[in-house]
């Protein structure tokens, strides 16, 4: 025993962290468990890629934070290491949600620099991608990352089509297509149009939600990477991966809540997270699938949110009266976007009865409304 009040204390040029950036969004796990049998249907389905072949589609659905995307880098860069001949492109349509910047992304992807920036049309677009394939005799693998974001823009049947139907417009283009969707509502073949059904025969890819054991295990892999030994102890431990179950198993909300607990930390000067750092920080992780929703909004549709946020419960003609004011934008378009929140589940917009005035939609704020503003304005 020592009466050294800086006993236990961190100094200034210490830190509980090891390695910081493995609490980073884009950092890719070295060790990707408990998805061996997903990793396993996408491998079967890319495989005729790498004999040259167009690869089956694919649809892989799951909740947020089930390893959808990773699995996906992971399974690109293993294609990539295999064989110059495969063009593995992921595409973000929460960024790019028409199909005009799905194939400059794909034109990217593919020339590694960007289409001219003047503007070519679609066409002229669409046909240097494809020329481009069949010179060089090279298979090209799309995955349509948060695809259910083409759907919320009417997009999603053309961008299939033209990629689907690619060989009929240039014999010998052999693409194939892997849509990846977190909007369990969305039934995507149904929402389809009929010309694109019967050419999109996807092999069907499940990530379910991970369970607390499952959880645990992943995050401790995170936690021996990212922090100096005996700063995360098991309960500390038990009680990330019960909260992150709690947010429905969504992995970011854990990760998130590791970093910040030992950011708490080191704001006590302590050499080890306490549940209460983790309890603390969870009023700010529980926030990141919000956040990551809100992040992808346009103006106008951040402008609406930031609308209902003070007028929740209230009916969609009279909320409409406000947006007008603030946008000047008209009630078609005012719609498309209140159906795309609802989608979202960033709002619920329900019909109710009101009196004399037959069904309108009440639109309600699905998240503490103090909580979205502050977000809405970062
Ligand atoms: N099995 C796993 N092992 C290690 N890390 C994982 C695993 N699964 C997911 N992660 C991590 O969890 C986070 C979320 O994963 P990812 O982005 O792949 O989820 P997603 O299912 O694509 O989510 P969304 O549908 O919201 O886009 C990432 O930081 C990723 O590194």
């Amino acid at each position: 025993m020592t009466d050294d009040p800086e006993e236990g204390m961190l100094s200034w040029d210490e830190s509980v962290f090891r390695n910081e950036h493995v609490f980073e969004i884009d950092y890719l796990p070295e060790t990707f468990h408990h998805r061996t049998s997903q990793m396993e249907s996408l491998k079967y389905a890319l495989r005729p890629a790498v004999r040259g072949s167009r690869p089956l589609n694919v649809i892989a659905r799951g909740p947020p934070g089930t390893g959808k995307t990773t699995a996906i880098q992971k399974l690109f860069t293993e294609l990539r290491a295999e064989t110059a001949d495969v063009r593995a492109v992921r595409v973000n349509c929460q960024v790019n949600g028409t199909r005009y910047s799905v194939f400059s992304r794909l034109f990217e992807g593919i020339f590694d620099y960007e289409p001219p920036s003047s503007g070519i049309s679609f066409k002229r677009l669409f046909e240097q991608v494809t020329d481009r394939l069949v010179d060089d005799e090279e298979v090209l693998v799309v995955a349509l990352d948060d695809v259910n974001y083409l759907f919320y823009e009417n997009e999603a049947s053309d961008t299939l089509y033209s990629l689907l139907r690619a060989h009929e417009e240039h014999a010998g283009a052999k693409i194939g297509v892997i849509c990846i969707s977190s909007d369990l509502d969305l039934d995507v073949i149904e929402e389809l149009d009929g010309r694109v059904q019967s050419v999109f025969r996807p092999e069907e890819v499940y990530f379910p939600k991970y369970d607390e054991g499952e959880i645990v295990d992943i995050l401790q892999e995170r936690v021996d990477r990212g922090f100096h030994d005996g700063v995360i102890s098991p309960t500390v431990l038990d009680r990330v991966a019960e909260l992150t179950a709690e947010s429905n198993g969504d992995l970011r909300v854990g990760i998130d809540l590791l970093r910040r607990a030992g950011l708490n930390a080191e704001m006590r000067a302590a050499k080890e997270v306490s549940v209460d750092d983790v309890e603390e920080a969870y009023d700010k992780s529980k926030f990141v699938h919000l956040s990551r929703a809100l992040r992808g909004l346009s103006d106008s549709e951040a402008a609406l949110v930031a609308v209902i946020a003070e007028h929740s419960g209230e009916q969609a003609g009279e909320v409409y009266e406000t947006f007008h004011e603030q946008t000047d934008l008209g009630y078609t378009r005012y719609s498309e976007i209140i159906n795309k929140l609802d989608r979202l589940g960033i709002i619920d917009a329900t019909y109710t009865d009101v009196d004399g005035r037959g069904r309108s939609r009440e639109l309600t704020l699905n998240y503490d409304a103090d909580a979205v503003l502050d977000r809405l304005e970062t």
